[in-house]
């Protein structure tokens, strides 16, 4: 199991008027990775979804990603963004990065290597370029996008792939390293030939998707390998009117009102109460300071408990990778 580790911050002078409540009650949380690091146990502000892009031109640069990545900068505590080659969102995170006030070790940045689609001709080519886009020179994560790469396709094996990533956490430019996408059989592959055990699997996973594929889960946790979620609140993302009448939606409501917390914050404590990162985006101000105050309040066991029955009840919604995926859905509603 991982370790979750919680610290109070100090309140501190804020010049901005708006930070000062959230400040009075503001709870940072950590996880202890299985090499001894802490990460920041939500990351708030995704760079792809919503904001991803086919292209990185003058043309297609979006100054409202700019200022929503600010304006997460802005908020209490260690910010942790979540970026990836493929999403061509580095220039923005690198606009944001020059711009803000935040020291650099308070800010938790994650990158991705493309493997699906190749950008550039392997992990350290890619975080060379990142790097300088960027502008940093080392990354707190670094994850393969995916573990579908070929000799053929990208030139190397994954094999090969995690011996690269290992060279990059060596070199101090990623300070830890893992994956994204892998079902059990990959992390399988890795941990056979690993000297570096990744950190991290950053899967899609939410109350109606709690295994991306068979028995991810329970193997992440079994391994020390710490889940990340993203697509966490897929649910409230293809709720339709008629949805409020089910009794997760029911549920879900019932706990916002109890505790004062938005739908979405009640979803994402129950990710972290899952002992799940969940990574979440959004275009509303008020929504990632939401997420970054995520652990303000707590779900009880049987609250948590419940939430898990009443998603696995529901059928699976999977919002990607559905080409290779989809044929787990059968698998993905058990635990
Ligand atoms: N490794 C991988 O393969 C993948 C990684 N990711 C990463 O994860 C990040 C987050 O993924 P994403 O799917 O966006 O995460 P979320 O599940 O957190 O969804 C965020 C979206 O939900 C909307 N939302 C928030 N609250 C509500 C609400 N109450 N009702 C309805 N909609 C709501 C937001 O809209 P609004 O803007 O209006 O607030 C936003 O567009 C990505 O940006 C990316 O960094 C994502 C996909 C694949």
């Amino acid at each position: 199991m991982v370790q979750i580790w919680m610290c109070i911050l100090r309140p501190r002078v804020w010049d901005d008027q708006k930070h000062q409540s959230i400040m009075m009650s503001f709870h940072q949380k950590f996880i202890v990775l299985n090499n001894g690091n802490k990460i920041p146990a939500i990351a708030i502000i995704g760079t792809g979804t919503r904001w991803f892009k086919n292209v990185e031109t003058d043309a297609t640069f979006s100054n409202s990603l700019v200022e929503q990545i600010m304006y997460a900068l802005e908020l209490p505590g260690i910010v942790h963004i979540d970026a990836a080659e493929i999403y061509r969102t580095y220039p923005e995170v690198g606009k944001a990065l020059s711009l803000t006030k935040k020291p650099r070790d308070e800010i938790f940045l994650t990158d991705k290597y493309s493997t699906q689609i190749k950008v550039s001709d392997s992990p350290a080519a890619g975080l060379e370029v990142s790097l300088k886009k960027m502008g940093t020179d080392y990354v707190d994560l670094y994850l393969l996008h995916s573990p579908f790469v070929s000799k053929e396709a990208n030139g190397f094996t994954l094999e090969e792939a995690w011996k690269d990533m290992e060279q990059l956490y060596k070199a101090g430019k990623a300070k830890n390293i893992g994956v994204s996408n892998f079902a059990v059989k990959d992390l399988e592959k890795i941990l056979k030939i690993a000297e570096v055990k990744p950190q991290v699997n950053q899967i899609e996973f939410s109350p109606f998707l709690q295994n991306q594929t068979p028995g991810i889960y329970k193997f992440c946790q079994d391994n020390n390998i710490l889940l990340e979620a993203y697509s966490p609140l897929a649910p409230l993302q293809k709720k339709t009117a008629q949805d409020d009448s089910k009794p997760f939606f029911e549920y879900v409501k019932e706990l916002s009102e109890k505790y004062f917390k938005s739908e979405a914050q009640i979803i994402l404590r129950w990710v972290s109460k899952r002992g799940v990162l969940p990574v979440t985006t959004s275009s509303k101000p008020q929504r990632i300071s939401d997420a970054q105050n995520l652990f303000s309040f707590d779900l009880t066991d049987e609250e948590v408990d419940e939430i898990t029955e009443l998603g696995l009840a529901h059928e699976p919604l999977r919002l990607y990778w559905n080409e290779v995926y989809d044929k787990y859905n059968y698998a993905a509603q058990k635990v």
